[in-house]
Order: C-alpha cells, then structure tokens, then sequence
C-alpha cells in the first residue's frame, strides 16, 4: 500500500482532516502525526519537525503538512536533511514543487486553501514525478538543479 504521512495544527486541522479521508479513500495509508483532535492541538513546529524528521530518515517518501498559512510547517520541516517543503496554494504550483523542484513535502494554509482544491493539490503533488512533462533541454537543467541543491544541503549537514 501507498504510504504517505500528515500533519497539522489547530488551524489546519479541519482541511488536513479533508485530505486524510480523501487519501484514505483513495487508498493511501495515511499516518497522522499531528493534531488528532481540535481539543488537543499540537503547535504547528512541534508537528513540522515529527514529520519532517520521519521524511528525513526515509519512514515515508512524502509528507502533507497544513497549518494556517502553510508558510510555518515548510519554514520548519526545510530545516531537515533531506527534506524539501513547498508551500502551495494550487495544483499549477503543487505540479510545479514536484516536476522542477522534486519537493517530498507539500504545505498548504487551512486559512487559505479550501476542501475541494487541498485535495486536488494532494492528488497532483502526489502523481506527478520529478521532470514529468517538460522538455529535455529543461529537464537535463533541472537534474544538474538537483545534484547543485543536494551539494549545498551536503556542505552544511556533512554527506
Ligand atoms: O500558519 C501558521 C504557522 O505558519 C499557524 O497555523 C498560525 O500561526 C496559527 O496558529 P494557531 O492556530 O496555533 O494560533
């Protein structure tokens, strides 16, 4: 089964829960490490960094993190090796964060981003590969991009 991992605060709960029936019926096994319920909310670094920490170590090879903006959750789960976090408020730049930038964690805003588009950026964030759909030229750039980025993350976190 498909795995995928989510997480939200209390401003993101009620369209993180959205997205988790929606993958869930989809057929994703989904494991929440964020705010289960609204009585209990977890703040939105606590959950960024449960997650992105399980990104980190190759538990799951995605992750959706929803807050009120987004903006927190990518701030924080960014701070991880390994881990590349994209905020996106429509599927035109959740396709984008996986073809150009082969982001592994989409964000999004509860405040922001309603039920029915949230789902549909999950959908594409999650069926679209690195360099799907783009010219060869554009993609052998974007591929030499990668290695580049990968250097950088190496020079401040050590291989
Ligand atoms: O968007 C966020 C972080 O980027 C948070 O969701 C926002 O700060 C609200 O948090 P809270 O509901 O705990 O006041």
């Amino acid at each position: 089964m498909k795995k995928i991992i989510i997480g939200s605060d209390k401003s993101g709960f009620l369209l993180k829960e959205a997205v988790k029936t929606h993958l869930t019926e989809a057929g994703y096994e989904v494991s929440d490490y964020g705010t289960l319920n609204e009585e209990e909310p977890k703040p939105y670094f606590e959950v960024a960094a449960a997650v992105a920490k399980r990104v980190s170590d190759g538990e799951a090879e995605k992750a959706i993190l929803i807050c009120g903006t987004g903006m927190g959750m990518a701030i924080v789960a960014n701070k991880f090796k390994n881990v590349y976090a994209a905020v996106c408020e429509n599927t035109y730049a959740a396709e984008k964060a996986r073809a150009i930038n082969d982001a592994n964690v989409l964000t999004m805003g509860g405040w922001i981003t309603g039920e029915i588009v949230g789902c549909a950026m999950a959908d594409v964030f999650l069926n679209t590969e690195f360099t799907q759909n783009l010219e060869e030229w554009r993609a052998n750039n974007l591929r030499n991009a990668r290695i580049q980025v990968k250097n950088i993350e190496n020079e401040i976190y050590g291989n």
